[in-house]
């Protein structure tokens, strides 16, 4: 019996083809791509400074998880093994799971209920990760369904950047879901790649997710400051990341 650490001990094996472009990397372009995962963490800590200095532990903490991520995702695709997809998977549930435990909004669900809420269904989803960790993908991806809700209910507020990233989003899941279900056609045509685009196309999603995020914890939990979204490297540029800046209202004597 193969053992969990394995080459390929994996319950799923992605659409690019296994060792052509190395004899230790699995999947040599789904393994790369997810250095997009090293360039996001940094991005958002820089971009977002002024947030940073209000808001240390969470943006710490889950920026820290999603190079985590970006590793263990690595480890996955370069060994196919069933640990590595068991981190993969693990890193996304606690990823979203403390970053919707940091910043879902009050006004949607009073917090004590949401963190019951939230630790019961990671930690069944955690369990489930063992049992079926085929599957426990779909339901992470699922996730996605209800931040595009919470987006859709606020969207009027930023309009521009919540567009753009269910664009990027919408790219990516394609991608994703092509490289799951088409991947005979792919390989038929020889480009069997679907599986690292969505790598850089979710990463490049979460650049304008987590202002998004910043933006409504700075309305909603911040009455002192003011959210003002500006947009590197200059707001005239045809291709844009966005990033929050806090201005204090000014004071009436
Ligand atoms: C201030 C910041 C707050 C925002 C925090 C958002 C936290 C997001 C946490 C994790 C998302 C990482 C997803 C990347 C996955 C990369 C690894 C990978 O490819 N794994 C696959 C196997 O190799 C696996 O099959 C993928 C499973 C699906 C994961 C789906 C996660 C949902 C991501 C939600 C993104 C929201 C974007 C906007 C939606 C409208
Ligand atoms: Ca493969
Ligand atoms: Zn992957």
């Amino acid at each position: 019996m193969p053992s969990i650490f394995s080459y390929q001990s994996a319950e799923v094996d992605w659409c690019e083809g296994n060792f052509e472009r190395s004899t230790v990397i699995a999947e040599y372009y789904n393994t790369i791509s997810n250095v997009s995962f090293f360039v996001l963490s940094p991005a958002l800590l820089y971009l977002n400074r002024q947030y940073r200095q209000h808001r240390a532990l969470p943006m710490y903490v889950v920026s820290g998880l999603l190079f985590c991520v970006g590793i263990f995702s690595m480890y996955f695709h370069m060994t196919l093994s069933y640990v590595g997809q068991l981190l993969d998977e693990l890193s996304i549930l606690w990823t979203l799971a403390v970053a919707y435990s940091f910043w879902y909004p009050r006004v949607y669900f009073p917090r004590k209920h949401f963190f019951w809420l939230s630790g019961v269904t990671t930690v069944i989803s955690t369990l489930m990760s063992f049992i079926k960790p085929a599957f426990n993908a779909y339901v992470l991806n699922c996730i996605a369904f209800h931040l595009l809700y919470l987006t859709w209910c606020e969207l009027k507020k930023v309009h521009r950047m919540a567009a753009v990233m269910v664009l990027w989003w919408v790219l990516a899941i394609s991608s994703w879901i092509s490289d799951r279900w088409l991947c005979g056609l792919w390989q038929a045509i020889n480009f069997p790649y679907f599986h690292s685009f969505w790598h850089v196309l979710i990463a490049m999603s979460l650049l304008y997710c987590c202002p998004l995020v910043i933006y409504f914890d700075v309305s909603y939990e911040m009455p002192s400051f003011k959210p003002k979204l500006e947009y590197w490297p200059s707001d005239s540029w045809p291709v844009v990341v966005p990033y929050v800046t806090l201005e204090e209202p000014h004071k009436q004597c």
